[in-house]
């Protein structure tokens, strides 16, 4: 089969971590006999420069005219100073408006020969694995009024956190799908005790429920679920929160596979093509110097192959690669125990890629 990638590399290590990425789905192709067309165009600080916009409308038609999307990072202190509409960070929210993908999906799991990476106890880590579904495309993100202005005591700001029922009901129906196909616990994240956006989302979730008997929901306050996720990870299943909320718990819960760089995302319309990248940033403290992780963004192209391309095999295959170099041993900087020796970002996309090519040749024999 023939697939359409289009790849935004974007900023910082976005351009080293989708080189590799666009190995490995070479490697995928070439191993099951598929051919991934790539299309890259600019988003984020890169389109600021060539093109005075973080998101050009050409970036926009080549995202609505393929089957899935893969985003390396945006945004830098390059770009501090820009006016909000010629922020990176502004390209992201764009595409993902745009595009209307408002399902991320956000794993965690615990590799098993990382437990000493994190710094956590290896007995709170053992086993965990979960999955934060996050709200994208409302909220404190894009509620209007947003705006900076002179009050009567000098400058005032607003930011409008707003939803719709609607909008929380399909994030939560969703959630409750993807519970469904995990353990069937899905606790949902809020901060009803104070706000009235939460005490809605409450009951939606709670209306919602009645259909998915099979599936047990709980309610749990934001700032409590920050830090059940580091003091007993293993208790989650599946999380349903809000954009915000979300943006945040994904973070903490990166430590509990040992680094930021080992999250991937997934970010889902109703219908139409997904976008795929890892959770973390551009990181442009280590930029151009090839020792970023690339393991999130090659973990999301698993979920690409997963979610948008339906190749379940092929995912497989990429997850198991990942486990296969991890337990052999390999490790990037920000995964390596003190003194531990190193791969660079391209010596572990090659590794990846050749567990990918090497399964191949075993099953052909
Ligand atoms: N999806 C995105 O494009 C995205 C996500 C988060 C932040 N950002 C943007 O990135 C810029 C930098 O933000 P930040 O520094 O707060 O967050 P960041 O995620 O870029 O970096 C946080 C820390 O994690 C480290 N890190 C991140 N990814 C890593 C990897 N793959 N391998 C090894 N170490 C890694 C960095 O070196 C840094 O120390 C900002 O402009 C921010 O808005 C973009
Ligand atoms: C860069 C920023 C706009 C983005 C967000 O807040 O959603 C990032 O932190 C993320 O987690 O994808
Ligand atoms: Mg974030």
């Amino acid at each position: 089969m023939s697939y359409k990638i289009t790849v935004l590399p974007g900023d910082g290590i976005g351009p080293e971590i989708t080189k590799e990425a666009v190995k490995l789905l070479d490697a995928v192709g070439e191993t099951y006999g598929h051919n991934f067309e790539f299309q890259y165009a600019d988003i984020g600080g890169v389109a600021v420069d060539k093109q005075g916009t973080p998101l050009p409308e050409q970036t926009v038609q080549h995202c609505e005219s393929c089957d899935a999307i893969l985003l390396g990072a945006v945004g830098g202190p390059k770009w501090d100073d820009e006016t909000p509409d010629r922020k990176p960070e502004t390209g992201l929210l764009g595409i993902r408006k745009q595009l209307n993908l408002f399902a991320n999906l956000r794993p965690a799991i615990v590799y098993d020969s990382l437990l000493d990476a994190s710094s956590l106890k290896r007995d709170v880590l053992d086993g965990a694995d979960l999955l934060i579904v996050r709200e994208l495309t409302g909220g404190l993100y894009f509620g209007k009024p947003r705006e900076r202005r002179e009050g009567e005591h000098g400058l005032e700001v607003i930011d409008t956190l707003h939803y719709t029922e609607a909008e929380i009901e399909r994030i939560i129906r969703k959630a409750f799908d993807l519970a469904r196909l995990r353990n069937k616990q899905l606790t949902s994240v809020d901060k009803a005790n104070v706000l009235e956006n939460s005490r809605l989302w409450r009951e939606v979730a709670n209306r919602v429920a009645a259909d998915y008997p099979d599936v047990e929901l709980s309610h749990m306050l934001v700032d409590n679920a920050a830090m059940q996720l580091v003091n007993d990870p293993k208790q989650f299943d599946t999380i349903v929160t809000e954009n915000m909320f979300g943006d945040i718990l994904s973070d903490i819960a990166s430590m509990i596979t040992g680094s930021l760089g080992m999250l991937p995302s997934a970010s889902l319309s109703a219908d139409g093509p997904g976008l795929y990248e890892p959770v973390h940033g551009s990181a442009p403290d280590i930029a151009g110097q090839n020792i970023a992780n690339p393991l999130a963004t090659l973990a999301s192209c698993a979920m690409l192959l997963r979610y948008s391309l339906h190749l379940k095999e092929e995912a497989d295959a990429v997850e198991e690669a990942i486990l296969k170099t991890l337990r052999e041993g390999y490790r990037t900087g920000d995964i390596a125990a003190i003194g531990e020796a190193t791969v660079s970002t391209s010596e572990m996309g090659d590794i990846v890629c050749q567990q990918i090519l090497s399964a191949s040749i075993k099953q052909s024999q």
